[in-house]
């Protein structure tokens, strides 16, 4: 477990200090798959960097496993800072993909039967089994984009840090650099923070995310847990909007918002709160999307019948997420 405890930084800039970081506090969890999303400037780079070690906050504290890091110096911080792999996009142009691959096991002496297995499972990771003898200018940008995420995790660090890591990655091939970093994670136990702007990194491989703005956490914390929040701008951001014009609601009983996680509830749980209370569900908004492999929908309903309250406390026992809109039929009749 990772934790940020009150960080602050800022930068010397031409006439005036630039603050980059406000009283950042978070964790993050071993093994996740770590979103730092947001706007330009928002800090985003400066926090992934105190929380791999690259930056020393002003005030505040990173912790790795409770351990206090701003204290390590000398070949401890240089310990620490080993397990920490930071995704560099720069490949050497005269060396093949395997050969960038295993720079990092030939400067640590590793022989070379391990590196030869240890370069022929990367690639296998990211998916370039067969590209081990190319150059990297025979690559694509994604494809070079995965090579350095492998050449990163050579050294098997126990965190991965990829600042941006579909910048400059062409659409139809980011899904390839995400399910990279979801398998490093998945398949190589690497905890992996990703900073973007596109919140849509975080509905397509994280656990965990923390919104920065202007130097401050907005919200973080497990995406399947934020999702549920009422008014949650990352559930905003990542979730169907219900948005629908007030008329819309004037033919129910009641209109209220429903987030459902999982198969089960996303297939069942409706049909069946309908024919157990005899009420009416009628979708006036909102749909179906995925977070990383699980499906989640958020609907905004119209609800008729006698048993509303009934069904709709049976299906929040089932773990769906019942909020009522910010303006309900009393608006509309007013
Ligand atoms: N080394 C530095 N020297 C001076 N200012 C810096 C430095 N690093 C970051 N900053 C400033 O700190 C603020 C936060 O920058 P940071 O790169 O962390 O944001 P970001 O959210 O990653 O932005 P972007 O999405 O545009 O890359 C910005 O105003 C930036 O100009």
């Amino acid at each position: 477990m990772i934790t940020v405890e009150n960080v602050s930084k800022s930068f010397a800039s031409a006439d005036s200090r630039v603050v980059a970081l406000r009283d950042v506090n978070l964790a993050v969890s071993a093994g996740s798959l770590f979103g730092i999303v947001g706007p330009a400037r928002a800090g985003k780079t400066t926090l992934a960097r105190c929380v791999a070690l690259r930056e020393r906050p002003d005030r505040g504290t990173v912790r790795y496993d409770g351990m206090d890091t701003g204290r390590l110096v000398g070949r401890k911080l240089w310990g620490a800072q080993r397990q920490v792999a930071v995704v560099d996009s720069g490949l050497r142009p005269e060396r093949t993909v395997a050969g960038n691959i295993a720079a990092p096991l030939e400067r640590m002496g590793v022989a070379p039967d391990r590196r030869r297995n240890r370069v022929g499972t990367l690639l296998d990771v990211i998916g370039l089994s067969r590209a081990g003898a190319r150059l990297p200018s025979e690559l694509t940008p994604g494809q070079q984009r995965r090579v350095a995420i492998a050449r990163a995790l050579a050294t098997a660090p126990s965190v991965l840090l990829a600042d941006d890591p579909t910048d400059g990655v062409a659409g139809e091939e980011t899904a390839a650099v995400l399910s990279v970093l979801d398998r490093a994670r998945a398949e190589l136990g690497a905890t992996v923070v990703v900073t973007s702007r596109d919140a849509d990194i975080a509905r397509r491989v994280c656990d965990e995310v923390a919104l920065l703005d202007r130097g401050k956490v907005v919200e973080s914390g497990a995406l399947l847990s934020l999702v549920g929040k009422p008014g949650s701008p990352i559930a905003e951001a990542l979730l169907p909007s219900v948005d629908t014009p007030r008329a819309h609601l004037s033919s129910y009983d009641r209109a209220v918002d429903v987030v459902l996680v999982g198969f089960a509830a996303v297939g069942a749980l409706l049909p069946e709160a309908a024919a157990r209370f005899e009420v009416d569900f009628t979708t006036i908004g909102g749909g179906l999307t995925r977070l990383g492999d699980t499906p989640v929908a958020r609907f905004r309903l119209g609800v008729a019948g006698q048993r509303i309250d009934a069904a709709l406390a049976w299906i929040a026992e089932r773990g769906a997420y019942v909020s009522t809109p910010m303006y309900g039929l009393r608006d509309v009749a007013a």
